[in-house]
């Protein structure tokens, strides 16, 4: 849509962007189905159980550095020191090791430190004898030695349900003994296009038609591990077809994501088709810019998303509201995606009326690291190629005319 369409002497009608979030997530309850998984398997998935680590982490007193363990109180006074070597302790032994006193022991980074031995000197720092080693810095009590549940004690939390698991949960809840792990189940999501326009990428095209582009990026937008996808394809704006296409949709998946068709012209269907099918739906007005229509619905166990149809519309809606509709979806907890303080690159007018969501691009960084952005095209919702050049959208507020080179913008990064 491009820029002063006057639509937007309509926008104190509209719901604000925080609002429609509100909306959203509330319509968007966790599915709570679970499954037991490996701890491999459980990598890319949402976890469903709280999580306290099974034993003291660490679990035993253990040296931090290569080199030798020994008991401070063996060394007297003075200020150069010789000890004899008497064993040899290294990771992964296990039984206590002797050494009569005023003996060190020879010991490796991660080795069960023996009762009594309380600081281990670093092997660089010692001279090695025949059978002794000599050093001339005092080692002070505790040094280089990992005590046993100073990390985390058995019982405490690691975890709490609803975190993604990523490589660093993946590596804390191993470390905490979980070989198996309750995650919810996979949401089942499926996702079509409408539009009697489009056609598949590279095919020849009529006279008005298009290539489908939101196919492609809300595929890209909605494969998560943690989701089970299901492309239905283009669907023609044919009510009959449509309203099929809806309902065994609603029959089978979890979440519903759909673009096109949402606002007021005669072939935008799916307001009407979904009250039909018995659905509760709300057509919302967003006063942002792009992604004004948005709708939600409801049918049995189904959640609907309808997105504009312009590409960008679609993207950006996705991105500050249904993505997190999906999460949510999904069991996992909501955080709110923080904005970024970045300046203006030049001098910007636009018309006031909807916040914006401007596709722009950084240029380079202010000496105090905030990026300068330029703004790309005020025209745009449907110029998909812009966003795929912009690095994020700048949040320009309602009100704003006038941006001046240097102002203050806030900025959601890609
Ligand atoms: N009288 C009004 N007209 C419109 C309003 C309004 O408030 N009153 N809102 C405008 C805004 S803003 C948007 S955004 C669009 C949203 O309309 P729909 O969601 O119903 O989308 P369509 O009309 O089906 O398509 C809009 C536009 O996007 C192109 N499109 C659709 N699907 C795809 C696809 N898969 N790949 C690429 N491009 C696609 C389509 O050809 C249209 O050009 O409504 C405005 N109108
Ligand atoms: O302004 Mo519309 O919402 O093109 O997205």
């Amino acid at each position: 849509m491009a820029d002063g369409c006057g639509c937007d002497a309509l926008a104190h009608d509209l719901l604000s962007v925080p609002e429609a979030l509100e909306k959203g997530l509330a319509a968007a309850a966790p599915i709570g189905m679970r499954e037991s998984l490996p701890l491999a398997e459980a990598i890319g998935r949402v976890l469903a159980q709280d999580c306290v680590s099974q034993t003291d982490m660490p679990g035993f007193d253990n040296a931090a550095m290569d080199g030798f363990a020994l008991r401070t109180a063996d060394l007297g006074s003075g200020s150069r020191f010789e000890l004899p070597v008497a064993g040899r302790v290294a990771a992964g032994d296990s039984g206590v090791k002797e050494a009569p006193s005023g003996a060190a022991l020879r010991i490796l980074t991660g080795a069960p430190v023996p009762a009594g031995f309380d600081a281990v000197v670093m092997q660089e720092h010692c001279e090695r004898l025949d059978g002794r080693i000599r050093f001339d810095r005092r080692p002070q009590p505790g040094q280089h030695i990992r005590r046993a549940g100073e990390d985390l004690r058995a019982g405490e939390t690691i975890l709490t349900k609803g975190c993604l698991i990523g490589p660093r949960e993946a590596g804390a809840l191993a470390a905490a003994g979980y070989g198996q792990v309750q995650v919810n189940r996979r949401l089942k999501v499926a996702f079509f296009s409408t539009g009697n326009e489009l056609r598949h990428p590279g095919e020849p095209l009529g006279p008005g038609q298009i290539w489908n582009s939101n196919r492609f990026m809300l595929r890209a937008l909605l494969d998560r591990p943690w989701v089970e996808l299901s492309d239905i394809g283009p669907v023609d704006d044919d009510p009959m077809r449509l309203e099929k296409t809806l309902r065994e949709a609603c029959d089978n998946a979890d979440l519903i994501v759909t673009t096109g068709g949402v606002s007021v012209g005669d072939e935008d269907h799916m307001p009407r088709l979904f009250a039909a099918m018995g659905g509760k739906a709300d057509v919302m007005k967003v006063a942002m810019k792009p992604g004004k229509p948005l709708m939600f619905g409801r049918r049995g166990g189904a959640l609907y998303i309808g997105l504009p149809g312009n590409p960008v519309s679609a993207y950006v809606t996705w991105r500050v509201i249904g993505a997190h509709m999906m999460a949510r979806r999904a069991g996992l907890s909501y955080r709110p995606e923080p904005l970024l303080p970045a300046v203006a690159a030049a001098d910007y007018h636009r018309h006031p009326g909807r916040q914006e969501y401007r596709p722009a691009r950084i240029l380079d960084t202010t000496p105090d690291g905030r990026p300068r952005l330029k703004l790309l095209g005020s025209s745009y919702s449907g110029r998909v190629a812009l966003l795929a050049q912009a690095d994020g959208v700048a949040v320009l507020p309602a009100q704003a005319a006038d941006i001046a080179e240097g102002a203050h913008l806030e900025f959601l990064r890609f």
